[in-house]
């Protein structure tokens, strides 16, 4: 069955989020948080000397600023901007003054534990420049949290939210003319924590760095959407229940790259992460997946998979689930955080009521997708006609741009002053 513009499956007037609305939706990934996680009550160490302090942030700025390139040779995570953050921490001490300085080399001891036992983690948020000139980060609470959860999981400090907010605010004014003016450019930043203690035995570390760097990127999508084929994996597992899938460690994403190296080698853009024997589907490459299914009573339902410990806890999964909750039509729509398998999704493709299925992330904001391999069959997904987007992709894709740009106003804005 169909899903045509005829039958309006959104409510005809979209309303905005209360505040008050809003601050709930804040809260509840908290109350996803599985109660048997180790990670939900883990504390790294100790709280022990200063806390993390926006106060007497110390500023040196570059004598040789960079050349920019054309904003229509910016290639991902490629340019980095003039200027970087830097926290020194021990365990003696706590958190030292935050420095802005000049982008630079790290210089490490060989022996520094990052290197050895993968004490990192970082987050990927963006700043966007609206229409005024005025500088917008997209829910910078949101990375803070699952920055400290995945620091606390490995035993690095965590840190004060609003702390880094400012701090990390403060560098972009310092770069904001980095931030091209057009729709559709950003600014990527990367929060990174890495252990610094340079010894060989495995323990929490007594010395960490927390940095901030910058990369100027382009539309995901320069000339539209473009919708990508997957491969199904299931020969190699992402992350399974009790581990670590649901930190954004850096130790989770170099085992990914070789199943991603494989399903391009057939031609497929990202490969499905499948778990478990009955094949649940949890992630598309480094996206969290949504599917639209058509139910059996009439109803369209926007499924994606639950934060069980086996995925990211993805900003944009959800803001677009926050957004179908609250913008959808409730008497055509259930919106699903449930488990579901590859051959659920064979199934309704069999039966024509797979309607629409797309990855979401901080990167492309959505992902549509067209077809999904799965043991060498091809599963066919719709998209509109004459698109290479499903309906929900785009009005999500539609909705979030709005909110990032400034052109609605929203508490997920935070508006650098
Ligand atoms: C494994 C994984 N899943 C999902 C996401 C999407 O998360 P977000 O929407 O916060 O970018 C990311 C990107 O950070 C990721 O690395």
């Amino acid at each position: 069955m169909g899903f045509s513009k005829s039958r309006p499956f959104f409510s005809s007037a979209a309303p905005r989020l209360s505040s008050s609305r809003a601050s709930y939706l804040l809260c509840r990934s908290w109350q996803h948080l599985p109660k048997f996680h180790p990670a939900s009550t883990l504390a790294a160490s100790e709280p022990v000397g200063a806390s993390l302090s926006a106060a007497n942030i110390s500023i040196e700025k570059t004598a040789a600023p960079k050349e920019k390139l054309p904003p229509t040779k910016l290639v991902f995570g490629h340019t980095f901007t003039d200027h970087m953050v830097q926290i020194p921490w021990n365990d003696t001490d706590g958190w030292l003054i935050p420095k802005i300085l000049p982008y630079q080399n790290l210089s490490l001891d060989p022996a520094t534990c990052v290197f050895h036992y993968a004490f990192e983690c970082f987050e990927g948020m963006k700043a966007y420049k609206d229409s005024n000139g005025s500088i917008r980060l997209f829910r910078p609470d949101k990375n803070m949290d699952r920055m400290s959860k995945t620091a606390a999981r490995i035993c690095l400090p965590t840190f004060d939210h609003d702390a880094l907010i400012k701090i990390i605010g403060e560098l972009v004014k310092i770069d904001s003319d980095w931030i091209p003016s057009e729709r559709g450019y950003s600014l990527y930043l990367r929060p990174t924590l890495i252990g610094t203690q340079a010894s060989l035995g495995v323990a929490p570390p007594k010395s960490a760095l927390l940095y901030v760097i910058m990369s100027p990127v382009g539309p995901y999508y320069p000339t539209g959407f473009k919708a990508v084929k997957l491969e199904a994996t299931d020969y190699a597992i992402r992350a399974w229940p009790k581990g670590v899938g649901d930190r954004k460690l850096g130790a989770n994403y170099a085992p990914g790259i070789l199943p991603q190296r494989m399903a391009a080698s057939r031609g497929f853009q990202q490969n499905l992460w499948l778990f478990g024997d009955e094949g649940y589907i949890t992630e598309v490459g480094t996206m969290n997946a949504f599917f639209v299914f058509q139910l059996p009573n009439g109803k369209l339902e926007l499924a994606t998979a639950p934060l069980d410990g086996t995925i990211l806890e993805g900003v944009t999964r959800d803001s677009i689930l926050a957004l179908a909750r609250e913008r959808f039509d409730k008497d055509k729509w259930v919106i699903s955080e449930r488990k579901f398998t590859i051959q659920e999704v064979a199934d309704h493709a069999k039966a024509g009521t797979l309607v629409e299925a797309f990855g979401s992330g901080t990167a492309a904001v959505v992902s549509p997708i067209k077809e999904i391999s799965w043991r060498d069959q091809p599963i066919s997904v719709p998209l509109q006609a004459g698109k290479e987007t499903g309906m929900v992709a785009e009005q999500m894709a539609q909705w979030i741009a709005e909110i990032q740009y400034g052109e609605v106003e929203h508490p997920w804005s935070f508006l650098l002053n």
